[in-house]
This record gives structure tokens, sequence and C-alpha cells, in this order.
């Protein structure tokens, strides 16, 4: 799996920690940043990463900051990515099989490594459930993506 990853600088020392793993279950592995723990704004690494995957150029994303919660946010402004902050290992597995996530974001102020490294095998290791039901609420993702305003007249 090609992998693009990234973090600001509270997720930096556990993306470094993590590196040996994320290298070891990716075929082709980009680090988009930060490269130091010196504070940077976590919606221009999402950015970097995010566009690395809706390009189909890296097949997914792991991003790490504080919380995971502005990660996520961040992703999920542009088209195509599914971001979600997970936590737990059902999450991490499910969120790719079920909702087809693409974006991964970890929060290393929350959990600590070994937990990390569960999380990132799980979300590897999982694949999207193409049973007809997830692909229709894919689908609608897509479609709030592009009109979720018009019905309230945005
Ligand atoms: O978790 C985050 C955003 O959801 C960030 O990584 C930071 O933890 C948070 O924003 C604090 O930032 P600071 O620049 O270290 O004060």
């Amino acid at each position: 799996m090609k992998l693009a990853i990234g973090s600001d600088h509270c997720g930096y020392k556990m993306k470094i920690e993590l590196n040996e793993l994320l290298e070891e279950l990716s075929s082709e592995i980009t680090d988009f940043g930060c490269f130091s723990t010196d504070p940077v704004d976590f919606p221009d690494i999402a950015k970097l990463v995010c566009c690395e995957v809706k390009s189909g150029r890296k097949d997914r994303g792991i991003l790490f900051c504080g919380t995971g919660v502005g990660a996520a946010i961040a992703s999920n402004k542009i088209p195509g990515i599914r971001a979600a902050v997970c936590h737990d290992v059902h999450s991490a597995h499910q969120a790719v099989e079920h909702d087809d996530v693409n974006v991964m974001c970890i929060g290393a102020q929350i959990v600590g490594p070994w937990l990390a490294k569960d999380l990132i095998h799980a979300f590897v290791s999982a694949t999207f459930n193409t049973e007809e039901h997830f692909r229709r609420r894919v689908r609608k993702l897509e479609l709030l993506e592009k009109e979720g305003m018009k019905e309230l007249g945005d």
C-alpha cells in the first residue's frame, strides 16, 4: 500500500517513533512534514497529505496531531477525502470496511505508541466492503460533498 503521512509539531515525535512500522507496511511512503517540533499549522500538512491521496498517487494517508481532531476536520474539507479520528482498533478497520475512509488521524496526546501501532495495522490491513448498502452510503457522502447545502438554500 502506498502511504502519505504527515504530522504537526504535536504529532511529530509519534510519527518518527512509528517510522519503522510505517515503512514496513508500505510499498511506498512519503512524509509530507513536519520535520521538527517547531510549531506548524495542521491544515497545511493535512492539505499536502490529502492532495496526494485524492490524486491517487497514494492509496491512503495517516496524519498525527495532538488530538487527531484538527487533522480530521481539515482533511474532510477536501473533496474525495473521508477522514476519521481513530483511537480504537475496531473503528480503525471498520472505518475502511464500511465507510471507505482513506485518511486516518491519530492524536499523539491521546493514545500511546503501542495502541497507535495497532491502529495503523488495522487501518492498513482493512479493505472496503463493496456490499451495496455500504457503496450507497459512500455515494451519499459524495452527494453531500457536492450538494449538501443546496436544500438549505445556500
Ligand atoms: O490537536 C491539534 C489540533 O486538533 C493540534 O495538534 C494541537 O495539539 C493543538 O492545536 C495545540 O496547538 P499548539 O500550537 O501546540 O498550542
